[in-house]
């Protein structure tokens, strides 16, 4: 039975959480901290442990059928690659940033000037498009560093809390595009690995919206049900159960994480008192 080959970065940002999505969505895998390559125990899947800038080559050769990869790496090398799903983690920006007291304040006036980054690809086609004609300078990492040693203007590269462009003296001033770790696969799947990959991606989709939801029991006087149910923009009906105390009913229901707070607020006005709110680990709908 043929398996399906996913890589995952060896080491770095990603790789940490896509060992945790993989764990979630029910592959185990037994690794030592060396092996590149290692076959989970419970599911048709092997994973490949590899650096993140070599995984567009990998998928588009077909040496392995899918990755778990960050969005800008697939736009920076991958263009011609398709990804299936979204993640949710390791969000952020490619970013043009320049020194805070430069005054350079927007993209415009970065034409004929020298630009540091590790995303060639990425800006020389926005720069195209925007017009601008500016050098750059292709580095692989500490981006952040050029302007204060004199090798370049501005930078592009990753920004995420801002943090290392603000350490080092730089301020944003374009954003090229967001990116979080998404699910690329290759263009030469065969049929068997596809039914592989789309159970994967069912278990995935079930993982993330339970990520996305929370659970959430209350108990209220029955005569406001009716209001509190209003209120619960639930996945369908809500559960209501008679409590032991005569009079009193348990609401149970699922909201969803970003409309959290505001729902706690209006379940409170509306009279639910004993509120518990826990985590959902997977959600089939
Ligand atoms: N500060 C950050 N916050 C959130 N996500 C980030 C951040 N920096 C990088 N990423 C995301 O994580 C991915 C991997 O970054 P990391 O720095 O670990 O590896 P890399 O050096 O780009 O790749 P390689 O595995 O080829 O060495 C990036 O492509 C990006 O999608
Ligand atoms: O906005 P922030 O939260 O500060 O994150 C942005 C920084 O994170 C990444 O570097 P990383 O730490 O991955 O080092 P690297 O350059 O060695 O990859 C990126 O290249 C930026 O330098
Ligand atoms: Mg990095």
């Amino acid at each position: 039975m043929s398996k399906l080959r996913i890589a995952v970065q060896k080491s770095g940002r990603l790789n940490e959480d896509s060992m945790k999505i993989l764990k979630a969505i029910g592959i185990s895998i037994d690794n030592g901290k060396d092996q590149l390559k290692a076959s989970a125990r419970n599911f048709p899947v092997e994973v490949f442990y590899l650096r993140n800038g070599d995984i567009p080559q990998y998928l588009r050769d077909g040496v392995v059928d899918a990755a778990i990869i960050g969005e800008n790496v697939l736009i920076e090398k991958g263009q011609d690659l398709k990804f299936v799903e979204r993640l949710g983690f390791s969000k952020c920006k490619v970013s043009i940033a320049v020194p805070k007291d430069s005054k350079d304040t927007s993209l415009k006036d970065l034409n004929g000037k020298r630009i540091a980054t590790s995303y060639p690809e990425t800006v020389k086609k926005f720069l195209k498009a925007q017009g601008i004609d500016a050098k750059l300078h292709i580095i692989n990492g500490s981006v952040e560093i050029a302007p204060s040693i004199g090798l370049a203007d501005g930078i592009c590269d990753i920004v995420s809390s801002g943090s290392t462009l603000f350490k080092n003296g730089l301020k944003e001033i374009e954003v090229l595009l967001k990116s979080e770790a998404v699910l690329a696969v290759s263009p030469i799947l065969d049929e068997e690995r596809q039914a592989i990959l789309s159970k994967i991606q069912f278990r995935i989709q079930s993982v993330l919206k339970g990520r996305q939801s929370k659970y959430i029991l209350l108990n209220a006087p029955n005569d406001k049900v009716e209001d509190i149910i209003n209120v619960l923009p639930g996945m369908k009906s809500p559960t209501v159960l008679p409590l032991a105390k005569a009079g009193w009913s348990s609401v149970h229901s699922v909201i969803n994480e970003n409309e959290f707070w505001d729902v706690i607020d209006a379940l409170k006005e509306n009279g639910a008192e004993g509120l518990l709110v826990c985590p959902i680990e997977k959600m089939v709908l």
